[in-house]
């Protein structure tokens, strides 16, 4: 699934119109009968007081739509035109008209604070003010009323976006901004949906296909791609019989300093799971014993150093290499990093100390090896290419430094982005049982084990987050999110291979909470 810009839908809607030869009232319809459809299948029928919230947009004009469908089917309903301006956009007008003829309650207009209907918990309320057409930040009695709704507890139910969010651009006004239990979006989740300072304004969401041009949407450069079940299936690379463990590639692991070796033991094991034929695991000195024991499937090698990395010496050429998990910042380190850069055929995942060390000695940058994956948490991300003013402007500077040193980005996070250039990538799966220590030692695993069978950097990168949440999702339903250690990640990453090609069950909502 892709998802979409306000200005690609509003075009995607103009074309929809003239090459299926309906009106735009007709689109409208379309659009608001499914939602009805959504409520009529989940409320069927019961005597739930349901308040329509419609501003005098399009937005105002599903809620119209929404409304008289409910009140055919008999359930109780008023609805609230809000009444910001007088500028009614003409499908507003025509359903407008159209509601009188269903009922003689016709809308309530509402133009101050003095209109304001109380809010009971039990109601049910609709959120059709503003859509994806918000062209500015929410204010005056506007304002007051997206704050009276959102300290009701009341269940709120949002048509396309929940009104005072923007799309694809930031907050101005968190106190302007509905926050929705359940939206029902059309055609296309929008970014918003998916980003830390946005999603918790969404909470859980579907979408809503109400066939839009398909040819047009698939024409047009989307501001990102989503990665669920049906994309993974097409990444994985199929096993040949005659295959063998040369051709499954050899990763070289270098990780871990005194006191830090689980991080070179998770990383090791992470990328045999995901189908590593060999993995050498380089360290300093104290953890030969511990690798040796907890992963005798590895070969290790070790620094001349007891307790940290001083000199990266091996004799094979890895077909892929993943630096960083546990390593500090010794000074030592930091020129064995630099030797290691030299290795520029070789795909490599830079992880952790590795990125801090980059951070702190910019000149590093120009040695990255092109095309490697970079991994970092929020923290790291900052120290790597500086603070942002809001999530939006964070994609922006990442994109800006993937371009920049050819690099593939990994944003960690509830949804984690991955750039590549301008192109953006958002996983879907993953859990918060996932923020525990040791679990991004298991994502470099993971793709370092990707890229040694040739996986390209991308999707190597790409795959590696989807199965990385895939097994953390696993884990959590066994063991509950809140058990989940980065060792039950990686134990479960044979499951998340497995999950790609069973049968899917009935889609269910996108959620951005862990109820
Ligand atoms: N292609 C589709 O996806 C379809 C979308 N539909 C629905 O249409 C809305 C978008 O409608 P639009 O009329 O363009 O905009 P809005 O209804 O969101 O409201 C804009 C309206 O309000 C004014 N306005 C904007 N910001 C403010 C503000 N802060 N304060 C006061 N007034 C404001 C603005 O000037 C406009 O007059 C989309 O979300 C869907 O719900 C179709 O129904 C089906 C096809
Ligand atoms: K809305």
């Amino acid at each position: 699934m892709k998802v979409f810009s306000a200005e690609q839908l509003y075009n995607a809607d103009k074309v929809t119109i003239e090459k299926q030869g309906i009106t735009s009232e007709a689109l409208m319809e379309r659009a608001g009968k499914q939602i009805f459809q959504w409520l009529h299948k989940h409320l069927n029928g019961a005597p739930v007081p349901i308040r329509i919230f419609a501003g005098i947009g399009n937005n105002g004009g599903d809620g119209l739509v929404i409304g008289r469908l409910l009140i055919e089917h008999g359930y109780d309903v008023v609805v609230y035109v809000v009444n910001c301006s007088d500028k009614r956009s003409d499908n507003f007008l025509l359903n407008y008209n159209k509601i009188k003829n269903v009922t003689k309650n016709w809308p309530i207009l509402m133009k101050s604070e003095a209109d304001f209907p109380k809010i009971n918990d039990d109601d049910f309320i609709v959120d059709a003010i503003f859509g994806i057409g918000l062209n500015r930040c929410p204010g005056g009695w506007v304002k007051k009323l997206i704050l009276h709704l959102n300290q009701s507890k009341a269940f709120k139910l949002a048509v396309d976006i929940p009104s005072g969010l923007y799309p694809n651009l930031p907050i101005e006004d968190k106190n302007a901004v509905l926050k929705a239990d359940h939206t029902i979006t059309f055609q296309t989740p929008k970014l918003a949906f998916f980003l830390p300072e946005t999603a918790a304004y969404v909470s859980n969401f579907d979408v809503l296909e109400i066939g839009l041009d398909i040819q047009f949407l698939q024409s047009v450069e989307p501001l990102a791609q989503l990665i669920a079940k049906p994309q993974a299936q097409l990444f994985y690379k199929q096993r040949n019989k005659f295959d063998h463990k040369g051709t499954f590639g050899h990763v070289l692991i270098v990780a871990g300093s005194y006191g830090k070796l689980g991080a070179a033991v998770l990383s090791t094991k992470a990328a045999f799971k995901a189908g590593a034929g060999m993995v050498t695991t380089f360290i300093p000195k104290c953890g030969y014993n511990i690798l040796q024991t907890t992963v005798p499937e590895a070969m290790v090698i070790t620094d001349k150093e007891e307790e940290f990395i001083s000199d990266i010496a091996f004799d094979f050429k890895p077909s892929a290499i993943a630096i960083g998990m546990g390593i500090g910042k010794n000074t030592a380190t930091v020129e064995a990093l630099k030797k290691v850069f030299q290795n520029k055929d070789t795909p490599f995942v830079i992880d952790a100390d590795a990125l801090n060390i980059i951070s702190e000695n910019k000149t590093l940058l120009k040695l990255l090896p092109k095309n490697s994956v970079l991994t970092p948490h929020p923290g790291e991300l900052k120290r790597l290419i500086g603070t942002w003013e809001n999530d939006y402007h964070k994609l922006e500077k990442a994109k800006k430094f993937s371009e920049k040193y050819k690099v593939v980005l990994i944003i960690k996070g509830a949804y984690t982005v991955i750039v590549y250039g301008s192109k953006l990538y958002i996983n879907t799966t993953g859990n918060p049982g996932m923020g525990t220590a040791g679990s991004g030692d298991a994502l470099s695993g993971i793709i370092a084990g990707l890229l040694s069978q040739g996986y390209d950097a991308l999707l190597a990168a790409v795959f590696g987050v989807y199965l990385h949440g895939k097994a953390g999702d696993i884990a959590g339903a066994h063991l509950g999110i809140d058990a989940v250690m980065a060792g039950d990640i990686i134990n479960n990453v044979s499951e998340a291979y497995l999950e790609l090609f069973k049968i899917d069950e009935p889609e269910k909502s996108i959620t951005n909470t862990t109820k």
